[in-house]
């Protein structure tokens, strides 16, 4: 599965700027990145359902991603996949398997996506996690080799998660490659064997979840202080080197620094004594946070083409919760 310098153009908008990664079998890939960094062009690219700009190439198993997903190589859940109405769970997915040149029998596709219970509804009376898991048992109905899926949990409960990439987990461990796109950063950090990362199109980082956390570089700082700060102390806190994000709730102090001796360091030539002091490394959120954060820095505001949207916290559960 290979891109070679693949770029999509629609319109004015770049969505994708001359990427080229190659994905090994087995591998359980999470594709990151703000909304508008082109993930959904990427897994349309593909699918098939788009074609790359005049230049890049997109290879799936030999041939093109069309010829591949009508050899039943592929199977995905997609964000926008409708599903055909007026129908039981039951008889959808039996179709699902059926058209599948390697179907599997449509009773263990139900009991894996966990329908075995529902598979007597009507798809459209089904809630969205519900739904989102009938999606799944499609993308499954086979013996795909390639599993793409665009944000698969989302909708769903914590246990239908855990479900869910427990199947994945075993389709990696059966050779399949799996590739996600995602907003859960810590479903990234825990399913994931590698992670891509995209900003504006481009290909920002591509490496394990560590590595990732690694190329961030900072790390975070944790405090109490004794007494709230007033507003001289405050204004030194923000000064402290290295220093990347300040957060100050009362008392609690947490700061992302790029130079975390340096910043303990001069906290203390502040004369102050902070308690339960920690220094840990980021966790993927803010790894990920601060490589989107660097690359908008200098690329600048206006790097952006028409139509990028920048970074909207709003849509990513992982991400309300983020701290510094
Ligand atoms: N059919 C289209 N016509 C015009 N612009 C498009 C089209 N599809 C996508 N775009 C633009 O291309 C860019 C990349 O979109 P894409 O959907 O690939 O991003 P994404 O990373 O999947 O975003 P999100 O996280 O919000 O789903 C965005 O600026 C988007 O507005």
């Amino acid at each position: 599965m290979e891109f070679t310098d693949a770029s999509k153009t629609y319109g004015s908008v770049r969505a994708l700027s001359g990427l080229s990664v190659r994905l090994e079998a087995g591998e359980t890939v999470a594709l990151l990145g703000p909304n508008g960094a082109g993930k959904s062009t990427t897994l349309d690219l593909l699918l098939g359902l788009r074609t790359p700009d005049p230049g890049g190439t997109v290879r799936l198993f030999g041939t093109t991603p069309r010829q591949a997903v009508t050899d039943g190589r592929v199977g995905a859940v997609l964000q926008s996949g409708g599903l055909m109405e007026g129908v039981r769970v039951r008889e959808l997915v039996a179709l699902g398997c059926s058209l599948h040149p390697r179907g599997y029998p449509p009773e263990q596709v139900l009991a894996t996506a966990g329908l075995t219970e529902i598979a007597d509804r009507r798809v459209d009376k089904l809630s969205g996690g519900q739904a989102q898991r009938v999606r799944f048992a499609l993308a499954t109905a086979g013996a795909s080799d390639l599993l793409v899926l665009d944000e698969p949990t989302t909708g769903m409960d914590v246990a239908s998660r855990q479900t869910f990439w427990a199947a994945m987990r075993d389709q990696a461990a059966a050779g399949r490659t799996v590739l996600f796109a995602t907003h859960y950063l810590e479903e990234a950090d825990e399913v994931a064997d590698r992670v891509l990362v995209l900003h504006r199109g481009q290909l920002l980082a591509d490496g394990s979840a560590a590595e990732i956390k690694a190329m961030a570089g900072a790390r975070r700082i944790a405090f109490t202080l004794d007494a709230v700060p007033d507003g001289r102390l405050e204004t030194a806190l923000r000064g402290l080197p290295g220093l990347t994000r300040v957060q100050l709730a009362g008392s609690s102090v947490r700061m992302r620094s790029e130079d975390p001796d340096a910043t303990v360091h001069a906290l203390y030539g502040l004369g102050l004594y902070p308690r339960d002091l920690e220094v840990a490394g980021l966790g993927l959120e803010q790894a990920f946070l601060t490589l989107t954060d660097r690359a908008e820095a200098q690329d600048g505001p206006d790097a952006a083409p028409s139509g990028h949207a920048r970074p909207a916290p709003s849509a990513r559960p992982a991400h309300e919760k983020a701290n510094v």
